[in-house]
């Protein structure tokens, strides 16, 4: 990109820094006739920095290289690998040799007398039944079989995989047609006899033949109650509302993306379709080296092929019964399909060896899958706009020169990728050059984040290999959401975000579900958060967070009307003895006084939305403290830095902010150590020294000091002394209460970590934790709560073993 953006005239930067969105379809051709002049361009050999490496769009989209296509030596080369390792008993690089043989294997070739990722799937199935993940086998024996029908080694591991999992009948079924394929009469004889002992010995017990798990949907029982409605808002554009009233923990809304893509960092451990974590049995695209896939079902979705070559009059199989002819029909049938007529395959024109899916940053691939599902629904519309059903607005106008020079950029080399590997029906001049310069704009404002939770992944899913997550882990490992796609949904890309939201949105696997945290009243706006909310940062670090990410001043009722965890969340402690006031530093100061000139956000006590704790701070005094500061007068020393709201006493901030970093390098050292597993003493007891000079410098519900007091929590249990983990991690998740609220989910995550001490603690006091936190997760997660968190179940269960 660099080098290309060098190549461009001074002149012609000039225009697209100038342009606006009305300007597009001439600044775009001018950079087409520009580029078209260029003698490299004309080879059609432009250059193209993607992901650090130096491409062209000719490699970019040629089939004949095929960077990303399949290759017979290659996945010949894996498999010997693979099986050098199963001999030497390594199963763990058996099975990524064999693994990667899959994803490089070309699906047509042969293997001397064996179609070689029929064989693939078949050695992957011995390793399986070798570990004793039966069925994983008995799924792989069923893709080599879907392969090649006539394959008798498939046959007879599929009959020992039935029978190890009691499903007798099947297991005699399946080694009656390997026997029957069989050509040794050795080999025959010794089928014979496994059948007889199985028929002679066992009672069946259950049936696997036709197992299909849908295993991307999630559980919907509950019904969508509430109407929703797009209306336009003064000053956020476009946002939702709901018509009636709303009570908390209700579903409002759920939706299937338009169009998602996968993150890099999540290609090689998550399913591309479902965006499930990968199964051991994982299986690759058909055509590429690009995705992965949990299951055929996943695959087909997105746009694979499926393999069913079973032919009734196959010569192989003659003489057989024709219960067992039945039999094969179905166990060689693709259960996978369900991509109907509507179902866009997001994965289809990408799929041909090329390489620029993965190397172009995933939100201008995903631009690539909106325009290609635009364009087919096109065709049975009269409308001639491009992307008539997606109504989102851009931010064109506001994004820095060199933005708007990527996009042009972007734009042409997006066209150029998807006409000449996928043969787009769209001619590449002004007007679709403009439109998809805007489209990356919107995608850019407009996409989800999909996460998913860390610890449905640490603790919700069996680990394949049989290593179970320690206790350890349990205590330390924080409930983190990861994000793993991109994703743009045409009405739930439409709410707008709220630092204070009333809303919260969640993902079954694609499927985006938004759920009530509070009632809401008729007409009300419905408004999530995009990543920044109150008690998480002060008001100054979202602002910066939602400008940097998402070019807009944030206009929400958090930014714009005063509130205790503003003022506290970065507050120093006053130096008076017994006083509690606040002392705030000068961008804070500046921060609230905005708040109060711009939108006379000045404070009251409805502001305060945790009712008091009945401890040494009153939450009511803090906000009227800081409103009579203000009305005190603005140029008066008493809103002003290092100065005592509630008793105008003056701090040296400058040395208590030394002070605090000194502090605070104890503690990093600590989280150094953490990592490495390796906690000394003496780091320790410093870092327990650190968190008291916190406590004496800075505000008691500062959120530096519920950091390092988790910080501690997760030391101590790292070193076994739980009962002090407790104590830090009460500690923290008391200020967090302050900052959140007691029902935030924050707090439920927190309570997660105090009640698996608790249980390990054998104290009682978790019953009323778990209870506490499956609360909050019923009203932010309702019925979901449990396939959400897996781990809720666990900690249950616990709890009423301890009673
Ligand atoms: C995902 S869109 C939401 C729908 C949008 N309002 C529209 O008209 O299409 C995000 C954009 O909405 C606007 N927006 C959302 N929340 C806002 C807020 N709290 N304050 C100001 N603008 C907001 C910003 O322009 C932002 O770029």
């Amino acid at each position: 990109m660099e080098k290309l953006k060098c190549l461009i005239p001074d002149s012609l930067k000039r225009v697209v820094a100038d342009s606006n969105p009305n300007d597009l379809p001439s600044t775009s051709s001018s950079l087409l006739d520009f580029l078209h002049n260029l003698p490299q361009f004309q080879q059609v050999r432009v250059l193209v920095v993607a992901s650090c490496s130096l491409l062209m769009i000719r490699d970019l989209v040629d089939t004949q290289a095929a960077l990303c296509g399949k290759n017979k030596e290659a996945a010949l080369e894996s498999k010997q690998k693979g099986n050098k390792c199963y001999t030497s008993g390594d199963y763990n690089a058996a099975l990524a040799h064999y693994s990667q043989a899959l994803w490089v294997a070309p699906t047509d070739a042969v293997d001397t007398d064996k179609n070689l990722v029929a064989s693939l799937y078949l050695n992957r199935a011995s390793l399986f039944y070798k570990i004793g993940l039966l069925k994983e086998c008995l799924r792989e024996c069923n893709r080599a079989l879907q392969i090649s029908p006539t394959y008798a080694k498939a046959w007879y591991r599929r009959g020992k995989a039935n029978a190890a999992l009691r499903s007798y009948k099947d297991a005699v079924n399946d080694l009656n047609i390997a026997k029957n394929l069989e050509l040794s009469l050795g080999g025959k004889r010794q089928i014979e006899s496994e059948i007889k002992i199985i028929e002679d010995s066992y009672e069946d017990t259950s049936r696997t033949v036709a197992e299909h798990k849908d295993n991307y949907l999630g559980n919907f029982e509950e019904s969508q109650q509430k109407k929703l409605v797009c209306v336009s808002t003064p000053d956020k554009g476009m946002g939702m509302i709901s018509q009636s009233k709303i009570p908390e923990a209700t579903l409002v809304h759920r939706e299937e993306p338009y169009a998602m893509i996968i993150l890099k960092s999540c290609r090689e451990t998550h399913c591309h379709y479902c965006l499930n974590e990968l199964p051991a049995d994982a299986i690759p695209c058909t055509s590429c080296t690009i995705p992965l896939y949990c299951s055929e079902h996943c695959r087909l979705r997105a746009g694979g092929e499926e393999f069913c070559s079973y032919q009734k009059e196959d010569k192989n199989l003659g003489g057989l019964s024709l219960n067992l002819e039945e039999y094969i029909a179905e166990v060689t049938v693709c259960h996978g399909s369900g991509a109907d007529a509507e179902c866009f395959l997001e994965h289809k024109h990408e799929c041909r060896g090329v390489n620029w899916p993965a190397v172009l940053p995933p939100d201008v691939v995903l631009t690539g899958r909106v325009l290609v599902k635009s364009i087919s629904q096109k065709r049975d519309s009269a409308d001639l706009s491009l992307l008539s059903s997606l109504k989102l607005s851009h931010n064109y106008s506001q994004i820095t020169a060199e933005s708007k020079l990527e996009l042009h950029i972007f734009a042409v080399v997006l066209l150029l990728c998807l006409q000449q590997s996928f043969r787009l029906e769209l001619p590449i001049n002004g007007d679709s050059l403009s439109q998809t310069i805007l489209l990356l704009c919107k995608m850019r404002i407009n996409c989800m984040a999909i996460v998913r939770m860390k610890t449905v992944d640490a603790h919700g899913l069996p680990n394949w290999l049989g290593k179970s997550s320690s206790i350890e882990d349990a205590l330390t490992s924080s409930v983190e959401q990861v994000p793993v796609a991109q994703a743009i949904y045409s009405a739930g890309s439409l709410f707008n975000h709220s630092c204070k939201p009333n809303i919260h949105a969640y993902f079954l696997s694609r499927t985006l579900v938004i759920r009530t945290t509070e009632p809401v009243a008729a007409g009300h706006p419905l408004e999530l958060s995009y990543g920044a909310q109150v008690g998480q940062w002060d008001c100054k670090d979202r602002l910066k967070f939602l400008e940097d990410k998402y070019s807009f001043r944030c206009q929400c009722r958090g930014c714009s009307e005063w509130n205790l965890p503003d003022l506290v969340l970065n507050a120093f402690h006053c130096v008076s003895l017994n006083c509690a006031g606040v002392v705030l530093d000068a961008d804070v100061i500046n921060c609230e006084m905005h708040k109060f000139k711009d939108f006379a956000g000045a404070p009251t006590t409805q502001n305060v939305d945790h009712p008091l704790l009945g401890d040494e701070l009153n939450d009511v005094d803090i906000l009227n403290f800081a409103k009579l500061a203000l009305e005190r007068g603005n140029n008066s020393l008493d809103f002003h830095p290092g100065h005592c709201l509630s008793c105008g006493s003056h701090c040296n901030l400058e040395a208590s902010s030394q002070a605090m970093n000194k502090a605070w390098i104890c503690i990093k050292k600590l989280q150094d150590e953490m990592i490495l597993k390796e906690i000394s003493n003496l780091t320790l007891s410093n870092a327990s020294r650190a968190v008291d000079v916190l406590r004496s410098i800075l505000h008691p519900y500062s959120r530096r000091i519920a950091e390092a007091e988790d910080i501690l929590a997760q030391a101590f249990c790292l070193v076994g002394d739980l009962q002090s983990a407790r104590d830090h991690c009460k500690a923290s998740i008391k200020i967090l209460e302050r900052l959140y609220g007691r029902d935030h989910i924050v707090i439920a995550y927190e309570l997660v970590k105090l009640s698996t001490i608790e249980l390990t603690l054998d104290d009682h006091a978790s019953v009323d934790c778990i209870n506490r936190l499956n609360a909050i997760f019923l009203r932010y997660f309702g019925s979901h709560a449990a396939s959400i968190f897996p781990y809720l179940e666990d900690l249950k269960r616990r709890a009423r073993n301890l009673v």
